[in-house]
């Protein structure tokens, strides 16, 4: 006998319900379970020659490159859990919504490959005088392996961040600064778009971690802070397009081209205040001893790293720094501003732990659950990332179909967590879910923002500690409203992003 369970609601954007969301069973009648071919992975038809890439077209297409978590949806509701879809003959994908079977790959996978990014190393290798290698997000295999455990000991050693939580303060203090200085006084309502705001927050940050240095981005007409938000934001765009096609490994297109201007403008910045650093370091006639708490400070004297590898991941965390953190803080303050209940209540655990001298300091927000829940579900229903990508590096077999060495695995959290059957009231935001008894019990590979395993985010906590401090700040200073209709949504652009200005009123307490 052989029990075969297909699933599929045929509803374009409704939740799924958890019977339909159970794992493929495949079992013949000793018991065993029987593999189907990777062919019999339900998905949509590819045609020849031009598989399943017309369907990213516009008008004639349903998916869009700009809408990710509407594809998943869609694969979701049309096919099943498990979903194949063959962008090419030689380009094949495997989704997968079911935790069970994310974290089935999870465990079969033997190395966490992850295939992104491959532009840079095109670009690091023709610039070998100033780089190692093509850095930490696209290289693979040992190169990748020696540099993260060169520098995983920096970012994620618990506490490792908190010697920065004053003068991230102080950032944010000026932040409020220039909100007050740009907002109409009256009505406390700030005509530009508050996400350009956070990106000079968020460069202004990391610049201060990476470069032990205050650059001034802040100040809107601060020359090097513009080019590198630039630099940043022409490098995701040409990253995101070089990861479709291959032509840009012979020819410099306009896609690797953008990447060059991109990358260039972000390096010239870089490079002037890291030679400073490094100066004065070289300089200190104490030996450096004066230096030792800063992560770079470390960093530059540590006999283990070159100076081509230092400037690689400072590169690297200064363009990953930039998009992330800014983004979930402008949902975050966007949806609070939404929910003036939370806000009252936010404001009031905030307020309390706030110190005499009225700064928060790293330590305080083991006293903020609603803080940290807040931004635990920003990342649920608004994750920078639909979920996490791996090349399958040995052939698997998962929810009962053999899924062969060298298909992309995309795991769809996203879309996963808004679903009912793990969440309640799935696209609400309700950060108290994620607080006291109540708490959502979820499956440990369900809710993954930060990624998985030894290729996790090697920036979560300074991620963290950078939203804590300003969302505790901004809540504490003003009461936030947003115009009751204005539904701010997300366009995809390698990371996921508001798909219009955040527009916000900024109200003194
Ligand atoms: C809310 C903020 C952030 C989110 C949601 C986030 C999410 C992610 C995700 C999903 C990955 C892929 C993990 C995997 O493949 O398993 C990743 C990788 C990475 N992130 Fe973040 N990130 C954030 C902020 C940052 C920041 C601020 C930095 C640095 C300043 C950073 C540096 C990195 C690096 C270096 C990697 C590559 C790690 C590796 O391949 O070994 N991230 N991040």
């Amino acid at each position: 006998m052989k029990i075969s369970i297909r699933f599929g609601s045929k509803c374009r954007f409704g939740s799924l319900s958890s019977s339909t969301l159970s794992s493929t069973t495949n079992v013949i009648d000793d018991g065993r379970e029987q593999v189907k071919s990777f062919k019999e992975i339900p998905g949509p038809k590819a045609l020849p020659l031009i598989g399943n890439l017309w369907r990213y077209l516009p008008i004639i297409g349903q998916y869009s490159l700009e809408r990710l978590y509407e594809n998943g949806h869609y694969n979701l509701t049309h096919y099943g859990t498990i979903v194949r879809e063959e962008i090419t003959a030689k380009h094949k994908i495997v989704h997968l919504f079911d935790p069970d079977h994310m974290e089935s790959m999870f465990r079969q996978q033997q190395y966490p490959y992850r295939r992104s990014h491959r532009a840079l190393i095109k670009y690091r290798h023709e610039r070998s005088d100033r780089y190692q290698s093509g850095g930490i997000f696209p290289e693979n295999g040992d190169e990748w392996k020696r540099l993260r455990d060169l520098f995983k000991h920096y970012f994620l050693r618990p506490n490792c961040i908190h010697v920065y939580d004053r003068q991230l303060n102080e950032i944010v203090s000026d932040l409020i600064l220039s909100i007050r200085y740009e907002r109409d006084e009256s009505t406390g309502h700030l005509d530009d778009d508050f996400q350009q705001f956070l990106y000079r927050w968020s460069l202004e940050s990391i610049c201060s971690i990476m470069l032990d240095a205050r650059i001034g981005c802040l100040d809107r007409n601060n020359q090097d802070g513009a080019n590198m938000i630039e630099g940043g934001h022409k490098t995701l765009y040409a990253v995101m397009r070089t990861e479709l096609y291959d032509g840009w490994q012979s020819r410099a297109t306009k896609d690797y081209q953008c990447l060059v201007e991109g990358q260039d403008l972000m390096a010239k910045v870089v490079e002037k205040y890291l030679n400073k650093r490094i100066e004065q370091i070289e300089l200190d006639g104490n030996g450096g001893k004066t230096t030792t708490t800063t992560i770079v400070g470390q960093l530059i004297r540590d006999p283990k790293i070159t100076r081509k590898d230092l400037f690689g991941i400072v590169m690297d965390f200064v363009f990953a720094g930039i998009d992330t953190t800014s983004i979930t803080a402008g949902f975050t303050l966007y949806f609070l501003a939404k929910n003036p209940n939370l806000q009252q209540r936010l404001f009031q655990e905030v307020d309390q732990v706030l110190g005499s001298d009225g700064f928060f300091k790293a330590q305080h927000f083991n006293h903020t659950p609603l803080l940290k829940a807040c931004v635990k579900e920003t990342l649920r229903l608004r994750p920078i990332s639909i979920g996490v990508g791996r090349l399958a590096t040995n052939d698997m077999i998962i929810g009962g179909y053999h899924v062969p060495k060298d298909t992309m695995i995309i795991t769809q959290n996203q879309v996963a967590c808004r679903q009912a059957a793990y969440y309640p009231r799935p696209n609400d935001y309700d950060p108290d879910r994620w607080i006291g008894s109540t708490r959502s019990r979820h499956h440990r590979y369900l809710y993954i923002p930060f990624g998985h395993g030894t290729r996790m985010c090697l920036g979560r906590r300074i991620a963290e500690l950078e939203l804590y401090i300003l969302l505790a700040n901004i809540v504490h200073q003003f009461r936030l409203e947003c115009c009751p209709h204005y539904d701010i949504g997300q366009r995809t652009r390698l990371i996921n992003l508001p798909d219009r200005p955040i527009k916000l009123r900024f109200i003194d307490r």
